[in-house]
């Protein structure tokens, strides 16, 4: 017995070294699909710690970092940041968090992304949530979000979309080929597309028939 997410983090040999790795679960999907709204919804159930990606760049901007207004570009132009500067805050936040179950949410956002994590911090996802939604619905709630982002208009998410199909479904496949990959309907109501990531999160019932 043992969640999905005990099994997975167990390893190929169950040593205790592995085990002690933190777990983390990559919440993938595209702009507006519905990512941080989950997150809110498994931490409150389950115990996990979010750490958005994006909210951490955008965090980075305020802050007056050096690298700030080279990000605040990117993001306007709904491009990639590279890798170091994302990875280094994802590092930091994790280990400033003194938790060990962690949601990355929007990273990786592309194969750099995703080969830079695994080299830097030797470690690989349990699984990756990804929210599967039609751009057309995406699109309606990105223009009413209303949380004054510079990247929430037309021209910025269209841009967004192209990389998303570009660069970010690759390596959502390259996990579905790697059999990591639970994907979720996310075009229905809030409450629908928690049911069905409830049913990845909840213990499995070896004995339910
Ligand atoms: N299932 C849903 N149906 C309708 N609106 C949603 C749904 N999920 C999220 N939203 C709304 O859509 C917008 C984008 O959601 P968000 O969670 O920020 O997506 P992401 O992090 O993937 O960009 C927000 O205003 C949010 O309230
Ligand atoms: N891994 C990441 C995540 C976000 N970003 C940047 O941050 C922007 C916003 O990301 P986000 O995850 O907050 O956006 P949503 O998908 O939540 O709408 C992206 O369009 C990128 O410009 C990045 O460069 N690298
Ligand atoms: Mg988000």
């Amino acid at each position: 017995m043992g969640t999905v997410v005990e099994a997975a983090n167990k390893g190929a040999n169950g040593s205790i070294l592995e085990k002690r790795k933190p777990t983390i679960v990559f919440v993938l999907g595209g702009p507006g699909s519905g990512k941080g709204t989950q997150c809110a919804n498994i931490v409150e159930h389950y115990g996990y710690t979010h750490l958005s990606a994006g909210d951490l760049l955008r965090a980075e901007i305020k802050s007056g970092s050096e690298n700030g207004t080279m990000i605040q570009n990117m993001i306007k132009e709904g491009k990639i940041v590279p890798s170091e500067v994302t990875i280094k805050l994802l590092q930091r936040a994790m280990e400033e968090s003194g938790k060990d179950k962690f949601l990355i949410d929007g990273f990786p956002r592309n194969e750099e992304n995703r080969a830079a994590f695994e080299k830097v911090t030797g470690m690989e996802p349990s699984f990756v949530l990804y929210f599967d939604c039609p751009e057309e619905e995406m699109e309606r709630r990105l223009l009413s979000r209303n949380q004054g982002r510079e990247d929430d208009n037309i021209e910025t998410i269209r841009k967004r979309f192209k990389v998303f199909l570009e660069s970010s479904l690759p390596v959502i496949n390259y996990y579905d080929a790697k059999g990591k990959v639970r994907k979720i309907d996310a075009a229905r109501p809030i409450e629908e597309v928690f049911a069905s990531v409830k049913a990845i999160f909840e213990p499995k019932n070896e004995k339910a028939d």
